[in-house]
Protein backbone atom coordinates (compact mmCIF):
# COMPACT_ATOMS: atom_id res chain seq x y z
CA UNK A 1 0.00 0.00 0.00
CA UNK A 2 1.27 3.39 -1.15
CA UNK A 3 0.89 6.69 1.10
CA UNK A 4 0.17 9.77 -0.22
CA UNK A 5 1.50 12.75 2.41
CA UNK A 6 0.03 16.26 1.57
CA UNK A 7 1.29 18.93 3.24
CA UNK A 8 -0.89 21.90 2.74
CA UNK A 9 0.58 25.41 4.37
CA UNK A 10 -0.39 28.53 4.39
CA UNK A 11 2.18 29.32 1.52
CA UNK A 12 2.67 26.07 -0.10
CA UNK A 13 1.08 22.45 -0.84
CA UNK A 14 3.12 19.45 -0.89
CA UNK A 15 1.89 16.43 -2.22
CA UNK A 16 5.11 13.45 -1.90
CA UNK A 17 4.30 9.18 -2.78
CA UNK A 18 5.83 6.73 -0.30
CA UNK A 19 6.86 3.45 -0.49
CA UNK A 20 8.23 1.65 2.23
CA UNK A 21 9.26 4.71 3.69
CA UNK A 22 10.83 5.89 1.13
CA UNK A 23 9.49 8.83 -1.31
CA UNK A 24 8.92 7.93 -5.30
CA UNK A 25 6.96 10.59 -5.77
CA UNK A 26 7.55 14.54 -4.85
CA UNK A 27 5.56 17.96 -6.31
CA UNK A 28 4.68 20.75 -4.92
CA UNK A 29 2.18 24.20 -5.91
CA UNK A 30 2.33 27.73 -5.11
CA UNK A 31 -0.55 27.66 -3.33
CA UNK A 32 -1.80 27.73 0.31
CA UNK A 33 -4.42 28.96 2.51
CA UNK A 34 -3.41 32.21 2.04
CA UNK A 35 -5.01 32.14 -1.61
CA UNK A 36 -8.27 31.25 0.38
CA UNK A 37 -7.97 34.29 2.67
CA UNK A 38 -7.04 36.35 0.16
CA UNK A 39 -9.45 35.68 -2.57
CA UNK A 40 -12.33 34.82 0.00
CA UNK A 41 -13.00 31.83 -1.65
CA UNK A 42 -11.24 28.18 -1.84
CA UNK A 43 -11.24 27.91 -6.26
CA UNK A 44 -6.93 28.80 -6.04
CA UNK A 45 -6.76 25.94 -3.41
CA UNK A 46 -8.93 23.46 -4.40
CA UNK A 47 -7.20 23.77 -8.25
CA UNK A 48 -4.05 23.66 -6.55
CA UNK A 49 -4.24 20.69 -4.20
CA UNK A 50 -5.74 18.60 -6.58
CA UNK A 51 -3.40 19.66 -9.38
CA UNK A 52 -0.12 18.48 -7.42
CA UNK A 53 -2.19 15.27 -6.37
CA UNK A 54 -3.09 14.33 -9.77
CA UNK A 55 1.04 15.44 -11.12
CA UNK A 56 2.63 13.05 -7.94
CA UNK A 57 0.05 9.94 -8.57
CA UNK A 58 0.47 10.58 -12.57
CA UNK A 59 2.16 6.64 -14.16
CA UNK A 60 1.22 4.99 -10.21
CA UNK A 61 -1.24 2.17 -10.55
CA UNK A 62 -1.01 0.66 -6.63
CA UNK A 63 -3.42 1.55 -4.56
CA UNK A 64 -2.87 3.90 -2.03
CA UNK A 65 -4.30 5.86 0.76
CA UNK A 66 -3.98 9.85 1.44
CA UNK A 67 -3.83 11.54 4.64
CA UNK A 68 -2.96 15.67 4.81
CA UNK A 69 -1.81 18.11 7.07
CA UNK A 70 -1.43 21.60 7.65
CA UNK A 71 -3.74 24.70 7.27
CA UNK A 72 -5.27 22.79 4.71
CA UNK A 73 -7.69 21.45 7.94
CA UNK A 74 -8.91 25.11 9.27
CA UNK A 75 -11.10 26.82 8.40
CA UNK A 76 -9.60 28.30 5.51
CA UNK A 77 -8.74 25.22 4.19
CA UNK A 78 -10.64 22.41 2.63
CA UNK A 79 -11.75 20.95 5.60
CA UNK A 80 -12.15 21.75 9.17
CA UNK A 81 -10.94 19.89 11.86
CA UNK A 82 -11.18 21.10 15.76
CA UNK A 83 -7.47 21.49 17.06
CA UNK A 84 -6.87 19.34 20.05
CA UNK A 85 -5.94 20.91 22.85
CA UNK A 86 -2.66 20.06 25.05
CA UNK A 87 -1.11 17.86 26.04
CA UNK A 88 -1.08 16.12 22.69
CA UNK A 89 0.96 12.27 21.99
CA UNK A 90 1.61 11.05 19.05
CA UNK A 91 -1.51 8.65 19.77
CA UNK A 92 -3.96 11.85 20.40
CA UNK A 93 -3.09 12.63 16.81
CA UNK A 94 -3.41 9.14 15.06
CA UNK A 95 -7.41 9.52 17.09
CA UNK A 96 -7.81 12.72 16.27
CA UNK A 97 -7.67 12.19 12.66
CA UNK A 98 -10.64 11.87 10.39
CA UNK A 99 -11.45 10.43 6.86
CA UNK A 100 -13.50 12.93 4.43
CA UNK A 101 -13.80 12.62 0.57
CA UNK A 102 -13.51 16.06 -1.49
CA UNK A 103 -14.55 14.79 -4.88
CA UNK A 104 -13.36 17.55 -6.66
CA UNK A 105 -9.82 16.99 -5.15
CA UNK A 106 -10.04 13.08 -5.17
CA UNK A 107 -12.51 10.22 -5.34
CA UNK A 108 -11.06 8.12 -2.51
CA UNK A 109 -11.29 9.90 1.01
CA UNK A 110 -8.24 11.86 2.66
CA UNK A 111 -7.17 11.43 5.96
CA UNK A 112 -7.30 14.63 7.94
CA UNK A 113 -4.62 15.22 10.80
CA UNK A 114 -6.43 17.65 13.38
CA UNK A 115 -3.77 20.69 14.21
CA UNK A 116 -3.43 21.58 18.29
CA UNK A 117 -3.87 24.12 20.24
CA UNK A 118 -2.91 25.46 23.78
CA UNK A 119 -5.35 24.92 26.81
CA UNK A 120 -6.98 28.06 27.82
CA UNK A 121 -10.24 27.31 29.49
CA UNK A 122 -11.77 30.93 28.43
CA UNK A 123 -9.78 33.04 26.24
CA UNK A 124 -10.63 36.71 26.74
CA UNK A 125 -8.14 39.83 25.70
CA UNK A 126 -6.72 39.90 28.63
CA UNK A 127 -5.46 36.26 28.53
CA UNK A 128 -5.28 36.09 25.03
CA UNK A 129 -1.58 35.92 24.66
CA UNK A 130 -1.71 32.52 26.36
CA UNK A 131 -3.50 31.26 23.79
CA UNK A 132 -1.80 29.57 20.67
CA UNK A 133 -2.64 27.30 17.60
CA UNK A 134 -0.83 25.26 15.09
CA UNK A 135 -1.97 23.06 11.99
CA UNK A 136 0.78 20.99 10.32
CA UNK A 137 3.76 21.51 13.03
CA UNK A 138 2.14 18.93 15.00
CA UNK A 139 3.65 16.20 12.76
CA UNK A 140 6.69 17.99 11.43
CA UNK A 141 7.25 17.49 15.49
CA UNK A 142 6.51 13.95 15.95
CA UNK A 143 8.68 13.39 12.98
CA UNK A 144 11.71 15.28 14.43
CA UNK A 145 10.97 13.41 17.43
CA UNK A 146 11.50 10.34 15.71
CA UNK A 147 13.93 11.09 13.55
CA UNK A 148 16.29 12.80 15.75
CA UNK A 149 15.12 10.84 19.27
CA UNK A 150 14.84 14.23 21.51
CA UNK A 151 14.55 13.63 25.01
CA UNK A 152 12.55 16.46 26.38
CA UNK A 153 11.85 18.69 27.76
CA UNK A 154 13.03 20.48 24.21
CA UNK A 155 11.95 23.20 22.95
CA UNK A 156 11.13 22.81 19.19
CA UNK A 157 11.70 25.64 16.90
CA UNK A 158 10.40 25.78 13.13
CA UNK A 159 10.76 28.63 11.02
CA UNK A 160 8.13 29.52 8.62
CA UNK A 161 5.55 31.25 7.01
CA UNK A 162 5.02 31.69 10.78
CA UNK A 163 7.69 30.74 13.21
CA UNK A 164 6.75 27.89 15.92
CA UNK A 165 8.26 27.43 18.85
CA UNK A 166 7.03 24.07 20.25
CA UNK A 167 7.32 23.04 24.21
CA UNK A 168 7.56 19.25 24.31
CA UNK A 169 8.08 16.76 27.54
CA UNK A 170 9.96 13.77 28.32
CA UNK A 171 6.81 11.82 27.29
CA UNK A 172 6.96 12.89 24.01
CA UNK A 173 3.92 15.45 24.26
CA UNK A 174 3.39 18.56 22.80
CA UNK A 175 2.30 20.80 25.75
CA UNK A 176 2.13 24.22 24.40
CA UNK A 177 3.64 26.51 21.99
CA UNK A 178 4.25 30.18 20.26
CA UNK A 179 3.49 31.31 16.97
CA UNK A 180 4.92 34.41 15.22
CA UNK A 181 4.21 35.73 11.61
CA UNK A 182 7.97 36.47 11.26
CA UNK A 183 7.75 34.44 7.90
CA UNK A 184 4.89 36.06 6.60
CA UNK A 185 6.10 39.65 7.47
CA UNK A 186 9.98 39.05 6.03
CA UNK A 187 7.45 38.32 2.55
CA UNK A 188 5.77 41.23 2.46
CA UNK A 189 8.71 43.36 3.56
CA UNK A 190 10.68 42.29 1.36
CA UNK A 191 8.40 41.92 -1.72
CA UNK A 192 5.65 44.71 -1.32
CA UNK A 193 7.36 47.87 0.78
CA UNK A 194 10.16 50.85 -0.11
CA UNK A 195 12.69 48.08 0.80
CA UNK A 196 11.76 46.16 -2.14
CA UNK A 197 14.15 48.24 -4.03
CA UNK A 198 17.20 48.13 -1.38
CA UNK A 199 16.90 43.60 -1.18
CA UNK A 200 15.63 43.74 -4.95
CA UNK A 201 12.77 41.40 -3.60
CA UNK A 202 15.27 39.00 -2.19
CA UNK A 203 15.79 37.23 0.69
CA UNK A 204 18.57 36.93 2.18
CA UNK A 205 21.03 34.01 0.15
CA UNK A 206 24.15 33.94 2.59
CA UNK A 207 24.14 34.71 6.31
CA UNK A 208 26.44 38.14 7.39
CA UNK A 209 26.18 37.22 10.97
CA UNK A 210 27.84 40.86 11.72
CA UNK A 211 24.65 42.14 10.52
CA UNK A 212 22.14 39.35 11.68
CA UNK A 213 23.63 40.55 15.44
CA UNK A 214 23.19 44.39 14.62
CA UNK A 215 19.76 44.03 13.04
CA UNK A 216 18.84 42.13 16.33
CA UNK A 217 20.30 44.94 18.30
CA UNK A 218 18.84 47.77 16.97
CA UNK A 219 15.38 45.63 17.00
CA UNK A 220 16.05 45.46 20.66
CA UNK A 221 17.03 49.64 20.98
CA UNK A 222 14.43 50.96 18.74
CA UNK A 223 11.56 48.57 18.02
CA UNK A 224 10.76 46.13 14.34
CA UNK A 225 9.77 49.62 12.28
CA UNK A 226 12.57 51.77 12.69
CA UNK A 227 15.04 49.12 12.23
CA UNK A 228 13.12 48.03 8.98
CA UNK A 229 13.95 51.40 7.49
CA UNK A 230 17.17 51.31 8.40
CA UNK A 231 17.74 48.81 6.03
CA UNK A 232 16.58 51.53 3.46
CA UNK A 233 19.54 53.91 4.79
CA UNK A 234 21.69 50.98 4.60
CA UNK A 235 21.48 51.35 1.00
CA UNK A 236 21.25 54.62 0.57
CA UNK A 237 24.25 55.67 2.70
CA UNK A 238 26.12 52.90 3.02
CA UNK A 239 28.58 50.87 0.85
CA UNK A 240 26.40 47.75 2.22
CA UNK A 241 25.85 44.55 0.48
CA UNK A 242 22.36 43.28 -0.57
CA UNK A 243 23.38 40.24 1.41
CA UNK A 244 24.41 42.68 4.72
CA UNK A 245 20.80 44.56 4.39
CA UNK A 246 18.81 41.19 3.92
CA UNK A 247 20.99 39.72 7.03
CA UNK A 248 20.20 42.93 8.77
CA UNK A 249 16.06 42.78 8.07
CA UNK A 250 16.13 38.91 8.88
CA UNK A 251 18.02 39.88 12.57
CA UNK A 252 15.60 42.55 13.61
CA UNK A 253 12.60 40.36 12.46
CA UNK A 254 13.95 37.66 14.09
CA UNK A 255 14.91 39.41 17.54
CA UNK A 256 11.21 40.32 17.67
CA UNK A 257 10.77 36.17 17.85
CA UNK A 258 12.82 35.55 20.77
CA UNK A 259 10.97 37.97 22.57
CA UNK A 260 8.36 36.32 21.94
CA UNK A 261 9.68 33.00 23.50
CA UNK A 262 11.57 34.81 25.98
CA UNK A 263 8.33 36.53 26.93
CA UNK A 264 4.92 35.29 25.75
CA UNK A 265 2.53 34.01 28.47
CA UNK A 266 1.61 30.81 25.50
CA UNK A 267 5.38 29.73 26.30
CA UNK A 268 6.21 30.61 30.06
CA UNK A 269 9.90 29.09 29.07
CA UNK A 270 12.58 27.68 31.48
CA UNK A 271 15.72 28.81 30.22
CA UNK A 272 17.50 25.51 30.50
CA UNK A 273 15.22 23.82 28.14
CA UNK A 274 17.24 22.45 25.20
CA UNK A 275 16.36 23.70 21.96
CA UNK A 276 16.59 22.15 18.43
CA UNK A 277 16.19 24.10 15.35
CA UNK A 278 14.65 22.43 12.11
CA UNK A 279 13.97 24.09 8.53
CA UNK A 280 15.44 26.08 5.58
CA UNK A 281 19.47 26.07 6.16
CA UNK A 282 19.72 30.30 6.57
CA UNK A 283 17.39 30.47 8.32
CA UNK A 284 18.19 27.93 11.00
CA UNK A 285 21.57 29.35 11.20
CA UNK A 286 20.06 32.67 12.16
CA UNK A 287 17.78 31.94 15.03
CA UNK A 288 21.03 29.17 16.46
CA UNK A 289 23.11 32.63 16.30
CA UNK A 290 20.76 35.31 17.87
CA UNK A 291 19.61 32.48 20.44
CA UNK A 292 22.98 31.18 21.40
CA UNK A 293 24.10 35.29 21.83
CA UNK A 294 20.90 35.64 24.09
CA UNK A 295 22.21 35.44 27.50
CA UNK A 296 18.68 34.62 28.31
CA UNK A 297 19.27 30.83 26.80
CA UNK A 298 21.23 28.25 29.33
CA UNK A 299 20.83 25.08 27.33
CA UNK A 300 21.78 23.08 24.69
CA UNK A 301 21.24 24.76 21.04
CA UNK A 302 21.32 22.17 17.83
CA UNK A 303 20.36 22.34 14.37
CA UNK A 304 18.82 19.50 13.24
CA UNK A 305 20.46 17.92 10.14
CA UNK A 306 17.42 17.67 7.97
CA UNK A 307 17.33 15.07 5.24
CA UNK A 308 16.03 16.46 2.39
CA UNK A 309 14.85 13.30 1.03
CA UNK A 310 12.86 12.41 4.22
CA UNK A 311 11.26 15.77 5.41
CA UNK A 312 9.39 16.23 8.59
CA UNK A 313 6.27 16.87 7.62
CA UNK A 314 6.28 13.51 5.47
CA UNK A 315 8.24 11.52 8.44
CA UNK A 316 5.39 12.00 11.12
CA UNK A 317 2.38 11.85 8.68
CA UNK A 318 3.67 8.57 6.95
CA UNK A 319 3.85 7.23 10.50
CA UNK A 320 0.44 8.62 11.86
CA UNK A 321 -1.21 6.49 8.62
CA UNK A 322 0.95 3.39 9.00
CA UNK A 323 -0.36 3.18 12.67
CA UNK A 324 -4.20 3.83 11.35
CA UNK A 325 -3.43 1.20 8.69
CA UNK A 326 -2.30 -1.18 11.29
CA UNK A 327 -5.30 -0.41 13.71
CA UNK A 328 -7.53 -1.00 11.09
CA UNK A 329 -6.66 -4.33 10.02
CA UNK A 330 -7.03 -5.17 13.86
CA UNK A 331 -10.23 -3.96 14.59
CA UNK A 332 -12.81 -3.26 11.84
CA UNK A 333 -14.93 -0.50 11.39
CA UNK A 334 -12.34 2.38 11.54
CA UNK A 335 -12.23 3.40 15.08
CA UNK A 336 -12.98 7.18 14.69
CA UNK A 337 -13.41 7.95 11.16
CA UNK A 338 -16.08 10.01 9.85
CA UNK A 339 -16.29 9.26 6.37
CA UNK A 340 -18.56 11.91 5.10
CA UNK A 341 -18.74 14.43 1.75
CA UNK A 342 -18.12 17.79 0.19
CA UNK A 343 -16.55 20.89 1.12
CA UNK A 344 -18.32 22.73 4.09
CA UNK A 345 -19.83 26.10 3.15
N1 LIG B 1 16.29 33.22 2.78
C1 LIG B 1 15.25 33.61 3.49
N2 LIG B 1 15.37 34.68 4.29
C2 LIG B 1 14.32 35.10 5.01
N3 LIG B 1 13.12 34.54 4.98
C3 LIG B 1 12.95 33.51 4.20
C4 LIG B 1 13.99 32.97 3.43
N4 LIG B 1 13.51 31.92 2.76
C5 LIG B 1 12.21 31.82 3.14
N5 LIG B 1 11.88 32.77 4.00
C6 LIG B 1 10.59 32.96 4.65
O1 LIG B 1 10.08 31.67 4.94
C7 LIG B 1 8.71 31.58 4.59
C8 LIG B 1 8.50 30.34 3.76
O2 LIG B 1 9.11 29.28 4.39
P1 LIG B 1 8.77 27.81 3.94
O3 LIG B 1 9.00 27.66 2.48
O4 LIG B 1 9.45 26.93 4.90
O5 LIG B 1 7.25 27.88 4.10
P2 LIG B 1 6.38 26.99 4.93
O6 LIG B 1 6.24 27.50 6.29
O7 LIG B 1 6.81 25.60 4.71
O8 LIG B 1 5.11 27.27 4.16
P3 LIG B 1 3.73 26.81 4.58
O9 LIG B 1 3.32 27.71 5.70
O10 LIG B 1 2.96 27.01 3.37
O11 LIG B 1 3.88 25.38 5.01
C9 LIG B 1 8.34 32.78 3.77
O12 LIG B 1 7.29 33.43 4.44
C10 LIG B 1 9.60 33.62 3.72
O13 LIG B 1 9.33 34.90 4.16
O1 LIG C 1 -4.29 26.48 13.35
C1 LIG C 1 -4.52 27.56 12.80
O2 LIG C 1 -5.66 27.91 12.51
C2 LIG C 1 -3.39 28.45 12.44
O3 LIG C 1 -3.58 29.58 12.02
C3 LIG C 1 -2.01 27.92 12.67
C4 LIG C 1 -0.97 28.43 11.68
O4 LIG C 1 -0.09 29.30 12.34
C5 LIG C 1 -0.23 27.23 11.09
O5 LIG C 1 0.33 26.46 12.09
C6 LIG C 1 0.83 27.67 10.10
O6 LIG C 1 1.48 26.57 9.53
Amino acid sequence: MLIVTIDAGTTNTRVRVWKDSRVISDTSESVGVRDTAITGNRNKLINGVKKALDRALAGISEPYEIVASGMITSDVGLYCVPHLSVPVSFNDLVEGTVAHTIPEVSAQPIWFIPGVKNAVATVDVENIDAMDVMRGEEVETFGLLMQHNVKGPALIVLPGSHSKFILTDEKKQIVSCVTTMAGELLDVLTHQTILANSLDGQFVTKLDNDYLQKGAASCRRVGLARSCFTVRLLDLFTQSTHNQRASYLLGATLYSDLQAIKQSMALNLSPETNIIISGKQVLKEALASLISTDSFFTGSIVQADDDPQRPLSGVGALALMETILCRHTVSQPPFSSVLHQGIPT
